[in-house]
C-alpha cells in the first residue's frame, strides 16, 4: 500500500537551459515544488516554461537541453541519477504523459483497440483474447459507449475527445502513480472537455495518484485542481491552493485573475496585465 503522506515527486531547484545560436535560453529557472496524491495545475502564459518543466520530469527534453537541479526524486527514483534504461521502465508505466493531440501519440497504422491490447500484453500476462476483453472493458471504463466499434477504428477516424479517452484507457492499464497532462483538453469543445476532465478526476481519486495539469486556462485550473503553481518567464512566482486563489499575493497572479472575464460582474473592458521587471527578481 502506497504511503499517502509522502510526496510522489520532489523537485528542488531545477533549471533547464537550451543553448541556441543566438545564446542560451533559460527556459526554466530554479523551480522547486512537490506533488502529492493531488491535482496540481501549472499555469502561465505561452513560453513561461510549463511544458519544458513537464518534459524535464520525464527526462524527455531535447538532447541539447541542459537540466540542472539540486535534487529530483520520483518515488524511490533519483531522476538525476537514473540511467536511460531505468527511465524507459518508468515512462509510460509509473509516470505517464498525456499531450494536447493524442493522434501524435498513437500509431497511425494500427487500430486503437489493437494498440490498447498491445499495452495489455506488455503489462500483464494475458492471451490475445483476454487482452481484447480487457481492452473493451477499459474503453467502457473511459465511458466509450460502443467499444466494439471503437476497437476497430484507426487514429485518424477518432475525434479529439475520443482520442484522449483512448490515451487515458491505455494509461489505466499501466497504472502510473503520476500523470503529467500537457494541455490535454485545450483542443476540445466545452462538453467533451468536461467529460475528459471528469474521467481524469475519477482516475486520480480512485487510484490515489498525482496529476500535473499544464494549462493556460486559470479558470479551468482553479475549478479542477487542488493546487496551482503559477509560472512566469521560467520561474515559479506563486504556489497556492486553488480555493485560496482569490487571496493570491503575487501581482502576476492577481493580474491573471483580474484579466478573467466574469458573468457575475460583466465589465465593459477586461483589465490588461501590466508587467513589472521586479517580478523576476522577487521570484529569484
Ligand atoms: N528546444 C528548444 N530550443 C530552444 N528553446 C526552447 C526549446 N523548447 C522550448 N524553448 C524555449 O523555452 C521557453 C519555455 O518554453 P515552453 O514550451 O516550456 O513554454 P510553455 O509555457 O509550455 O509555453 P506554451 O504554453 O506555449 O506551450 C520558451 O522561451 C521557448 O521558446
Amino acid at each position: 500500500m502506497a504511503d499517502t503522506t509522502q510526496p510522489i515527486l520532489t523537485v528542488d531547484n531545477m533549471s533547464v537551459e537550451f543553448p541556441t545560436l543566438s545564446g542560451v535560453v533559460n527556459a526554466v529557472r530554479n523551480v522547486s515544488f512537490t506533488i502529492g496524491r493531488e491535482k496540481v495545475g501549472i499555469i502561465g502564459e505561452s513560453g513561461s516554461g510549463k511544458s519544458t518543466t513537464g518534459r524535464a520530469l520525464m527526462r524527455l527534453q531535447p538532447p541539447q537541453a541542459v537540466v540542472r537541479a539540486d535534487h529530483m526524486q520520483f518515488e524511490d527514483v533519483d531522476l538525476l541519477q537514473a540511467s536511460e534504461k531505468e527511465m524507459l521502465s518508468i515512462r509510460g508505466r509509473r509516470m505517464a504523459m498525456i499531450l494536447q493531440d493524442p493522434k501524435y501519440s498513437l500509431n497511425p497504422v494500427m487500430s486503437v483497440g489493437e494498440q490498447i491490447s498491445e499495452t495489455v500484453l506488455l503489462h500483464e500476462k494475458a492471451t490475445r483474447r483476454e487482452a481484447r476483453q480487457r481492452t473493451l472493458a477499459m474503453l467502457e471504463r473511459v465511458k466509450i459507449r460502443d467499444p466494439e466499434r471503437v476497437y476497430n477504428l484507426y487514429p485518424h477516424e477518432v475525434s479529439g475527445g475520443m482520442g484522449q479517452r483512448i490515451m487515458i484507457s491505455m494509461m489505466l492499464i499501466a497504472s502510473p502513480s503520476l500523470i503529467i497532462a500537457d494541455e490535454p483538453t485545450s483542443a476540445l469543445d466545452v462538453t467533451v472537455r468536461q467529460e475528459v476532465l471528469s474521467i481524469l478526476d475519477e482516475l486520480v481519486s480512485e487510484r490515489n495518484i498525482g496529476l500535473i495539469f499544464i494549462s493556460h486556462d486559470l479558470n479551468l485550473v482553479r475549478t479542477f485542481c487542488d493546487r496551482v503553481i503559477i509560472m512566469y518567464s521560467g520561474q515559479i512566482v506563486e504556489q497556492i491552493a486553488a480555493k485560496d486563489l482569490d487571496n493570491a499575493r503575487h501581482p502576476y497572479t492577481r493580474g491573471l485573475l483580474n484579466a478573467l472575464p466574469s458573468l457575475d460582474h460583466p465589465r465593459d473592458r477586461l483589465e490588461v496585465l501590466k508587467r513589472d521587471p521586479t517580478w523576476l527578481e522577487a521570484a529569484a
